[in-house]
C-alpha cells in the first residue's frame, strides 16, 4: 500500500509480440482515469508514422550512453541491438503531480524497476499459448523467421520470470486484457492512502 499522495507507477511488460503495445493503446483509448503514458527513449530508428516525443524520444547512441552515464534513466535495456530506457525526470514529475504513470517495457527493464520502486504495480502480459505468440510475431511481419525463433526462445526464459510480477494478464482478446488492466489499476488505486483520505474528507463534509 502506498503511504503518500504520489501517483501509482504501473509497469506493463511481457515477451515481444505478446501484444503489449496493442493492449496499452486500447487501455489509453478507454482512459477515464488519470493515466499518463511514459514515453521511452530509444536509439532505434523511427518506423514510418512514428512521431518523436509521442511514440518514443529518438536519440543517437552517443546521447543515450551519455544519459546512462548521467543516471537519467529509471531503467534501461538493450533489446535486439538498440537501447531503450525510461527517462527518470518525467516519471518523477508525473508521479509527484499525483498521476498514475504507465510504463510499457520489456522484461529485463521491468525487473530493474522492481528493485527500485517497491510500491509500483507489475503486470505480466502473457499469450494464451506459445503457438499464439508465434502466430502474432509471424503475423506482425516485422521480423525474419530467424529473429522470430530467437524471440520465442527469449520468451521461454521470460515466462520463468512471470512469478516476479504482481499480476498475470492473458492477452486472449485485446479489449478484455485492457479491461482487466484497468480493473487492476482501479483496485490498486483504491488501496492508496490518498484515496482513503479523500473519502474521509468527504465524510466530514456531509
Ligand atoms: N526496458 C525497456 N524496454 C522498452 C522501453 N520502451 C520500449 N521497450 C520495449 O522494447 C521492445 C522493443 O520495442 P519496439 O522496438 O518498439 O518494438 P515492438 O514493441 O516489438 O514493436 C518492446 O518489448 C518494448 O516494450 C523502455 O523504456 N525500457
Ligand atoms: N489479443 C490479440 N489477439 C490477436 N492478435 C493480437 C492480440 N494482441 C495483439 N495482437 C497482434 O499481435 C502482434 C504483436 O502485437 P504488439 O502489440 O506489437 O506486441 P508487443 O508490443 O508485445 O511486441 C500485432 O500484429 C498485433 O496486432
Amino acid at each position: 500500500m502506498k503511504l503518500n499522495d504520489r501517483g501509482l507507477l504501473v509497469v506493463i511488460s511481457g515477451p515481444s509480440g505478446v501484444g503489449k503495445g496493442t493492449v496499452r493503446k486500447a487501455l489509453f483509448s478507454m482512459n477515464n482515469h488519470d493515466l499518463v503514458y511514459s514515453v521511452s527513449m530509444t536509439t532505434r530508428k523511427p518506423r514510418e508514422g512514428e512521431v518523436d516525443g509521442k511514440d518514443y524520444y529518438f536519440v543517437s547512441k552517443e546521447e543515450f550512453l551519455q544519459r546512462i552515464e548521467g543516471k537519467q534513466f529509471l531503467e534501461y535495456a538493450e533489446f535486439v541491438g538498440n537501447y531503450y530506457g525510461t527517462p527518470l525526470d518525467k516519471v518523477e514529475e508525473q508521479l509527484d503531480q499525483g498521476h498514475e504513470v504507465v510504463l510499457e517495457i520489456e522484461v529485463e527493464g521491468a525487473l530493474q524497476v522492481r528493485e527500485k520502486a517497491k510500491d509500483a504495480v507489475f503486470i505480466f502480459i502473457a499469450p494464451p499459448s506459445k503457438k499464439a505468440l508465434y502466430d502474432r510475431l509471424k503475423k506482425r511481419g516485422t521480423e525474419s523467421d530467424e529473429v522470430i525463433l530467437s524471440r520465442m526462445q527469449k520468451a521461454d526464459r521470460e515466462f520463468m520470470l512471470a512469478h516476479k510480477y504482481d499480476y498475470i494478464v492473458v492477452n486472449d482478446d485485446v479489449n478484455n486484457a485492457a479491461d482487466r488492466i484497468m480493473a487492476i489499476i482501479r483496485a490498486e488505486h483504491a488501496k492508496t492512502e490518498r484515496t482513503i483520505h479523500t473519502y474521509m474528507k468527504l465524510l466530514k463534509e456531509v
